[in-house]
């Protein structure tokens, strides 16, 4: 199977999670894109959805799927998005799509957060996949320059502005062991909007897209 048909299978599998005339909480990306056309297709009624993106609102609205403000709910009781990496704990790097804030913040909000990934993406230690990190433009030069202090290289992404109006770094060279105290340890230095280490929003479950079918890892 080719990787979009991965996502595809991932995608579809996603709406097992989905609860209908519940509000579900829709992350960002291709196999993201998959979940949003298999959940328009699928028949099932949703109260609403609450985005991580203007490119996730976009492809729902044109779908017909209503989208809702993240202040207008208490709770979610499930997230859906995908990862650049996953580790067998369920922590992850997210951010290829330069919507990590809005990530999290709609991960904070469910009680589950469902990963769906094809199988390159899982990994026995977060760091292969160069890191992205969300930062307030002006600070930018200074980040990248702690990062260096650490052994690792941090890029400004070409062209890229965020929904947040801020600038991305992908920081390759990291191994991170500790995701947790890494997360908390980055998210403080001064500029940093989020680092798309995904610790205290880890995956609660994972359905992995492999050539024998759909996995699914319990975190
Ligand atoms: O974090 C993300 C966007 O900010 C995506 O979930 C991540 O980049 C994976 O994307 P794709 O499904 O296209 O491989």
């Amino acid at each position: 199977m080719t990787q979009d048909e991965l996502k595809t299978l991932v995608g579809q599998a996603a709406l097992q999670y989905v609860t209908p005339d519940t509000v579900v909480g829709v992350g960002t990306g291709s196999t993201v894109d998959k979940f949003i056309d298999a959940l328009a297709a699928s028949g099932i009624r949703i109260a609403g959805a609450v985005s991580s993106s203007s490119r996730s609102t976009e492809r729902m609205k044109a779908l017909g799927i209503p989208v809702l403000d993240a202040a207008e709910v208490d709770a979610l009781q499930v997230y859906i998005d995908g990862a650049d990496e996953i580790d067998g704990r369920g922590y992850m790097v997210k951010g290829g799509g330069a919507a990590l804030t809005r990530e999290k913040i709609v991960a904070d909000l469910a009680r589950t957060f469902v990963c769906i990934a094809d199988e390159s993406k899982l990994v026995d230690a977060l760091g292969k996949f160069p890191l992205p990190v969300e930062v307030i433009p002006m600070a930018a030069a200074q980040i990248a320059r702690r990062f260096h202090a650490m052994g690792a290289e941090a890029t400004l992404r070409a062209g890229c502005v965020t929904d947040n109006g801020c600038h991305i770094l992908d920081v390759k060279g990291l191994r991170i062991t500790d995701p947790a105290a890494f997360e908390a340890d980055v998210n403080q230095w001064p500029g940093v909007v989020t680092v798309g280490v995904f610790a205290r929003n880890k995956a609660s479950v994972c359905l992995l897209g492999t050539g024998q079918g759909v996995r699914t890892l319990t975190f």
